[in-house]
């Protein structure tokens, strides 16, 4: 969807995103940003992350995986948090990942499909999955 407060898509479809597209998901990935524009949040604690990851399971998505969090007091390393909600009960991993002192173009892209194709593999299992971060 975007990056660093710039939308990839016009603004105009971000309605279309909340209230139409989210439902239909089973598994979103936002980064902190998006999550944030998708739930009228602003994150700055782990117990924001948690409200806006909820708001964003009621809307549909068993999985919600923030893929990265300026949460992280350590600035070589990225956080992120992923969270799966399996006959009604929730499991929510923190993700530990080394920052590369780099940006690159496509991360999230690539993230989203490995980790798709792993939580295939392995359904209920956060803590294998969260070896891809
Ligand atoms: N600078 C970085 N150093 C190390 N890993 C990164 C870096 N940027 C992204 N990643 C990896 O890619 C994933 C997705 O990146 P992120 O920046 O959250 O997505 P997006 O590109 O959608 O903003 C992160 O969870 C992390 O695993
Ligand atoms: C126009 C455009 N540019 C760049 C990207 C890459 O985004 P990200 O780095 O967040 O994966 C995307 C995401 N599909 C995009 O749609």
């Amino acid at each position: 969807m975007g990056d660093d407060g710039v939308m990839y898509a016009p603004k105009e479809v971000l309605p279309a995103y909340k209230e139409k597209i989210v439902p239909l998901a089973d598994i979103i990935l936002p980064n902190q940003w998006e999550a944030e524009l998708l739930t009228d949040t602003t994150i700055t604690t782990e117990s924001d992350v948690l409200t806006t990851i909820n708001l964003l399971h009621e809307r549909g998505p068993h999985t919600v995986v923030l893929t990265s969090s300026n949460l992280s007091t350590d600035p070589n390393v990225l956080t992120g948090y992923a969270s799966c909600v399996k006959d009604g009960k929730k499991t929510c991993v923190k993700m530990a990942v080394d920052k590369l002192d780099a940006m690159f173009i496509g991360a999230g892209d690539l993230f989203a499909a490995l980790w798709i194709a792993w939580q295939d593999k392995h359904p209920d299992d956060l803590e294998v999955l969260k070896l891809l971060a």
